[in-house]
């Protein structure tokens, strides 16, 4: 299987936030801004995959900043690293005013995915190669997030989670 950079999966999605996606403050719903982010994932998976995906986790979603309503809500999203049948993506989110002309960083996350066959079965996928600086170290990172989420997912025993171990001593001779 041919391996692929992180570049390939990049997707970028935009939508104007309408009445119809706010709360009564005017503000965008967090389930809908939940919902977008899982479609533009979703895409940056099945494209670095290229196969149907399915999303297994949602974590460290950050709300810094409310997004209103009339403004377009932008969202980046890139796969970190792939591991066997599942992978990791990023994402960050803007806030645009189009009249003002502002652009405003308001969440970041990261959501895994599984690809699968026509029977969901989990499927192996390509290898993933960091190129920047910035995809290097995401790269790195992704493993102790997914060692983490398995671990609360009840999936391995923090005594098998290298990465998150070679992290800890690594701190522990900063101190
Ligand atoms: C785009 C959408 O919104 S899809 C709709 C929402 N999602 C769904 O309905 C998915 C429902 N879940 C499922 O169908 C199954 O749990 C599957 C197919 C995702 C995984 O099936 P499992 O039997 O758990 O498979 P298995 O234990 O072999 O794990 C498969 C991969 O998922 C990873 N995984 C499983 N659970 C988790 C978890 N909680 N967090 C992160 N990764 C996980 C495993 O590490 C493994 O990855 P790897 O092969 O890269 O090491």
């Amino acid at each position: 299987m041919k391996s692929k950079t992180a570049k390939e999966s990049y997707m970028v999605m935009n939508e104007l936030v309408l009445p119809n996606d706010t709360n009564t403050f005017n503000n965008l719903m967090g389930g809908r801004l939940l919902y977008w982010m899982d479609i533009c994932s979703a895409m940056a998976a099945q494209k670095h995959a290229n196969s149907p995906v399915v999303t297994v986790s949602v974590d460290n979603v950050s709300f810094k900043r409310s997004i209103k309503l009339g403004e377009v809500l932008t969202i980046e999203a890139q796969v970190t690293r792939a591991f066997n049948t599942s992978l990791e993506v990023r994402m960050e989110v803007f806030a645009q005013n189009l009249p003002l002309g502002t652009k405003v960083k308001s969440n970041e996350a990261y959501y895994t995915f599984v690809a699968v066959d026509e029977h969901t079965q989990p499927q192996p996928i390509p290898e993933l190669i960091p190129e920047t600086e910035k995809e290097h170290k995401l790269y790195d990172e992704a493993l102790q997030r997914r060692e983490l989420r398995l671990i609360l997912a009840g999936k391995i025993k923090p005594q098998h989670a290298t990465g998150i171990k070679k992290l800890l001593k690594m701190l522990e001779q900063k101190d």
